[in-house]
């Protein structure tokens, strides 16, 4: 078998009439300037090149005639005359360049070599690198919400990441939806799955959900698997799934490639990046109600969402004042919360460290718990406190808070669970108890300073494999009457929800599900490790040393 390292060209070629000696193994490729003098110079521009061949994007051949060439596309691009007027052939590689803050862009090299023959060993020689690579897509079908965000996704598509797509070779079958749902009921019934590499959305976290909805569903009922039943194991997903930013609200883009911008997106898409990711199925009384991969949050949260969605006229502005009317209004609710801790696993929700790009705990949790692997058995259900290993907190909540990744966002650059993983099977339940006005402004707060989320006496956290909550109202009979010794105040509570004039709080929040109010308050929620694979890597660790001086980056 041929080492990755084993030298496949090397060749003096040209780069804006200065001589380059250009090389190319199996997994990179290299172009370093000749220098005259050979004397060490501190400040001097690096002059060596290196670009892995699994980011390189396309290589294209250019023809010369008359002094001009001539690309693939059929346009036409002036080039100096040579001197001596010796007919040359040049090629141009098309490549990953980083930028600030996670964007990658399109940078592209154009090589000039004197002999026609080089020149096309050198493009069939980069290209069969390319084709090599197995976990390219190569035909995607694409989903666009025509009315996401700020309505741009059709153009966003077509102007930034269709030509990128054209160039790299990739072949797409465009659906722009008609209505909400369209995309999740094609995945799940008339869609031809098996002709694809992958599935694309152009929208927000609605259009994300739609997607998996769709993509899950139609993958346990092809494997046969009940999703009614929350003991049930599922089958993970073999398409990956790629999100193109446009929408309101992108934070699964954000949380996944580290920044939202469909060129980027475009570019982890087309180099074929996987990076697994845990998806919560919710369920109310063995029935399946959804999906979550971010955030399902009850009270402050779940009151947020409903109070804005009366109010989507406003557009994105609803949030904010949503958040301080609920924030004034200070609703606490009660109920008992039980949960199976995650044992045995690597990572504590209050670690320092955050889940990047090749994250070892998601690596070594993933193995422990992945869907397929069954070494980890969930216990009975949790009848008694004292069974199995599963735990009960019962209390009054200001927020009840299920982090299955730190759901940072521009707007929350750590997040509501900054160590929380993408991809190792659990998720943070964070429990706010009731408290004062100020004492929970000091928790929002804390979501965008740099200070410890957890280190406040009213909140507690816990990493979880499954958990469960029950609305005071909904338990039972004895259960009420024990409390109501405990607190006679509490009847009014249980008479307000169905009198909500008199202005008591209210007996029951609403879950907000990934931005979707969910019908029931009872839930049972269980983490499935990695179910979905997204065309991501994760946020990647800034470059030790960047190269800020490449001059052949357009
Ligand atoms: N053609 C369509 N017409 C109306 N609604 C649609 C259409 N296609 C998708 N939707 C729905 O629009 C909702 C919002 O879409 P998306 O997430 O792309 O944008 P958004 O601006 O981030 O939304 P929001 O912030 O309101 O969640 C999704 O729940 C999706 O189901």
């Amino acid at each position: 078998m041929e080492r990755p390292g084993r030298l496949l060209l090397l060749s003096e070629l040209r780069v804006r009439n200065a001589a380059y000696d250009v090389s190319l193994n199996r997994s990179l490729l290299t172009w370093k300037k000749r220098v005259s003098s050979p004397v060490y110079h501190p400040f001097r521009p690096s002059l060596s090149h290196n670009v892995p061949v699994s980011e390189i994007i396309s290589v294209r051949e250019e023809e010369e005639e008359n002094g001009s060439r001539q690309k693939e596309d059929g346009s036409w691009k002036k080039m100096k005359e040579q001197e001596g007027g010796d007919c040359r052939q040049s090629f141009t590689v098309m490549y990953v360049e980083r930028g600030r803050q996670h964007r990658w862009r399109c940078a592209e090299v154009t090589f000039t070599c004197s002999d026609g023959a080089l020149c096309q060993r050198w493009v069939s020689s980069i290209r069969e690198q390319l084709a090599s690579i197995g976990s390219r897509p190569k035909h995607l079908l694409v989903y666009i919400n025509p009315f996401g965000g700020k309505r741009q996704g059709k153009r966003v598509y077509e102007q930034k990441v269709a030509p990128l797509f054209a160039q790299a070779g990739v072949s797409t079958h465009v659906i722009v939806t008609e209505y909400a749902n369209h995309a999740r009921d094609h995945l799940r019934t008339g869609a031809e799955l098996k002709k694809y590499d992958g599935v694309v959305c152009v929208g927000g976290d609605g259009m994300f959900s739609e997607i998996i909805h769709g993509l899950i569903w139609r993958t346990q009922v092809d494997g046969g698997v009940d999703l009614n039943c929350p003991d049930e194991t599922l089958s993970p997903c073999s398409l990956r799934i790629g999100i193109i930013p446009a929408g309101s609200t992108d934070c699964i883009c954000f949380a996944t490639v580290g920044t939202n911008d469909p060129v980027t997106s475009a570019l982890h898409i087309i180099v074929g990046d996987s990076q697994p990711m845990d998806v919560c199925s919710v369920h109310h009384n063995n029935a399946f109600l959804r999906f979550s991969v971010s955030l399902l949050g009850y009270g402050f949260y779940g009151d947020v969402l409903t109070d804005s969605e009366r109010k989507r006229w406003m557009g994105p502005a609803r949030y904010d004042l949503s958040g301080l009317k609920m924030f004034l209004t200070h609703h606490y609710y009660e109920g008992t919360v039980s949960y199976l801790p995650a044992r045995g696993t690597m990572g504590t929700p209050r670690d320092a460290s955050t889940c990047r790009s090749g994250c070892a705990v998601c690596q070594h949790n993933g193995q422990l718990l992945s869907e397929k692997g069954e070494k980890y058995e969930l216990s009975d259900a949790p009848d008694c406190e004292s069974e199995g290993e599963w735990r009960t907190v019962r209390g009054k909540f200001l927020a009840i808070n299920a982090a299955s990744m730190s759901c940072a966002c521009p707007r929350s650059p750590k997040g509501l669970s900054p160590a929380a993983h993408l991809a190792d099977g659990t998720t943070d339940l964070i429990l706010v108890r009731k408290c004062s006005r100020f004492d929970f402004l000091r928790h929002l707060l804390r979501h965008t300073s740099k200070d410890d989320q957890f280190d406040l006496t009213f909140v507690e956290v816990h990493r979880v494999r499954r958990f469960r909550f029950t609305p005071r109202y909904c338990q039972s009979d004895s259960d009420l009457e024990l409390d109501l010794q405990e607190n006679k105040h509490q009847i009014f509570s249980q008479i307000c929800r169905d009198h909500p004039a008199c202005g008591c709080t209210p007996a029951y929040s609403s879950w907000n599900c990934d931005g979707e109010i969910l019908t029931h308050a009872a839930i049972d929620v269980r983490a499935h490790c990695q179910l979905i694979k997204l065309f991501a890597r994760g946020i990647e660790e800034p470059p030790v040393f960047e190269d800020l001086t490449n001059p052949c980056a357009i």
